[in-house]
């Protein structure tokens, strides 16, 4: 049985100041599961993802991955958890100095888990896996369109093979047609790898296209975790607001809760 979380929030607090953004926020998100965490602009999503990733600490709360706090083990310990999780940041977050082919190779080459010869192969690997052409690889982040961006940027999150994608606006800033080309690869990938996913998005249709479940961030907790048929079945304003709404109507803001 393959029963043990790959992510579990427990009561997860969260300051900045005198700002309380989560109130004893618990999440589980179970192997191969597509979550989506959606509430109003300053709930505290992007934070949320964050806590997961290691890059900032809750002030109360636990937060397990692959079954293990976050922050437990030998340093070793923690490097071998770290390397089974992929994350696509905002933007992509590429390094402007570094090509294409460096810049997905970064992973490996800090880690040095392979030699030269090694990463020219994985990159070359990884560059198909996202439908970029071979030729690619020598581009520098500025020559790219913003779609090349994500996809390198996805490229890169791949590269260690993790088990675990964690994708923060994946198509915020692509115009329809690449975005909808852009969550058609994600969703292929994630089948094809059994990937699980937690993402951020405002955007409806990505939400839809990918998402197994939608987690709600309102008043500071996660008020509901469920497929996309529950949660439009919920009575909550956030719901309304943001799927009930004609396309061009959505604000996007209502309901955060921590304001
Ligand atoms: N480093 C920080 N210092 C101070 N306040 C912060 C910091 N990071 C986030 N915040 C505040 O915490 C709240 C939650 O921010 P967060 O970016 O997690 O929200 P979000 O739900 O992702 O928002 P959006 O949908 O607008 O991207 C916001 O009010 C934000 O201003």
């Amino acid at each position: 049985m393959n029963a043990k979380p790959v992510i579990e929030l427990r009561g997860i607090v969260t300051r900045f100041g005198t700002k309380l953004v989560h109130e004893g926020v618990d999440l589980t998100v179970m192997r191969g599961e597509v979550v989506a965490l959606v509430g109003g602009s300053g709930s505290g999503k992007t934070t949320l993802l964050r806590h997961i990733i290691g890059l900032t600490r809750p002030a109360a709360g636990e937060v397990s991955v692959f079954g293990a706090p976050l922050f437990s083990g030998s340093v070793k310990e923690q490097r071998t958890r770290r390397r089974r999780f992929g994350v696509l940041f905002q933007h992509g977050a590429l390094f402007s100095a570094l090509n294409v082919a460096e810049n997905v190779g970064f992973p490996l080459r800090e880690l040095r888990l392979a030699t030269h010869a090694e990463i020219a192969n994985l990159v070359a690997l990884k560059l198909a896996m996202v439908e970029l052409e071979p030729s690619t690889a020598l581009l520098m982040p500025a020559e790219l369109s913003g779609g090349m961006v994500k996809r390198v940027a996805l490229a890169r999150a791949l590269a260690l093979e993790p088990e675990l994608l964690l994708l923060d606006e994946p198509t915020a800033g692509l115009d329809p047609d690449r975005s909808l080309a852009f969550v058609e690869l994600v969703r292929s990938l994630q089948r094809q790898l059994g990937l699980t996913v937690v993402l951020v998005s405002h955007d409806v249709d990505t939400l839809v296209a990918l998402a197994t479940k939608i987690a709600i961030l309102s008043d500071r907790r996660i008020v509901s975790c469920a497929s996309l048929e529950e949660t439009m079945e919920l009575d909550h304003p956030f719901v309304e607001s943001f799927f009930r709404k004609p396309l061009g109507l959505r604000p996007l803001a209502r309901s955060g809760g921590a304001h």
